[in-house]
């Protein structure tokens, strides 16, 4: 069987007004149905401008396919039936509570007579289970420390159900054990519902989550892999860092030698 790719990134350049330079220049990246997808690499080298060209946020030059069509050509609630993205910042500035915000990423579905229906309630109720934060649900969204938050913005992409869902840097203002949880909870979800997801990440210890690993280096994607890019000239090439790589159960360790 031929698998499908359900994300196709081509030649992808962008730059921002009044920037002389590109930021992005001829990106290329591809996943498959169900494939989980990170990008590293340094600060400031492209990474969000990339997702946010992806998601059809900034008008970029180049191609970006989901399920076949060209992103830019797409309706905005066509568009976000195909395409999630969960911003590093939110911009959300009224009272609503977690619950409301969360209902709120069925509105691609919702007919605009009969309003949400009991199984969209029932999946943001299932959603805050997941991602154990069902405590939450009645505060104030804007009452929520920066991790909370985090976890409730990506309970609402994860709510929006759309083939391909973007992350950008998922574990930021998480503690230790919810970085992993929300990790887990994408690559589960990537496998029980063949969704397609690509997240950037700056800990390389935390890759193992993804199926492929796409590597960038001014403004462009350089490599692309599976735990076999985990080695020393991939962190000397990309942030110029020495590194020792350790092997543990099957999975890559990697150490800042410094
Ligand atoms: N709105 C903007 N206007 C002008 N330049 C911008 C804008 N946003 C980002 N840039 C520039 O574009 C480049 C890429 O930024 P981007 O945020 O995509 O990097 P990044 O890899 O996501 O960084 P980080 O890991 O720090 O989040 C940087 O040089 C940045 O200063």
């Amino acid at each position: 069987m031929v698998e499908k790719i359900m994300l196709d990134v081509s030649n992808v350049n962008f730059n921002y007004k009044f920037e002389n330079h590109n930021v992005l220049d001829k990106c290329n990246l591809e996943l498959k149905k169900g494939e989980v997808g990170c990008i590293l690499g340094q600060n400031g080298v492209g990474k969000s401008t990339l997702l946010k060209c992806i998601t059809g946020l900034l008008n970029y030059d180049g191609n970006v396919k989901v399920a076949n069509k060209e992103i830019s050509q797409i309706n905005p609630k066509e568009r976000s039936k195909l395409i999630t993205y969960s911003a590093q910042e939110f911009s959300i500035n009224f009272n609503y509570s977690v619950f409301e915000i969360l209902l709120m990423g069925r509105n691609p579905y919702v007919n605009f007579f009969n309003g949400p229906t009991a199984e969209d309630e029932e999946l943001v109720y299932k959603t805050l289970n997941k991602l154990q934060i069902e405590h939450l649900a009645n505060k104030s969204f804007l009452s929520l420390s920066g991790g909370q938050k985090r976890l409730v913005m990506i309970a609402r992409a994860l709510i929006q159900d759309s083939k391909v869902m973007i992350f950008d840097e998922p574990t930021s203002f998480l503690d230790f054990k919810n970085q992993v949880l929300i990790l887990d909870v994408i690559k589960k979800i990537s496998k029980e519902y063949e969704k397609t997801i690509l997240f950037s990440l700056h800990d390389p210890n935390l890759t193992h989550f993804s199926d492929k690993i796409f590597t960038m280096k001014n403004g462009t994607i350089v490599n692309s892999g599976g735990q076999d890019l985990l080695n020393k000239d991939t962190f000397m090439d990309i942030y110029g860092l020495s590194t020792d790589i350790l092997q543990y159960n099957n999975k890559k360790i990697v150490i800042p030698n410094i």
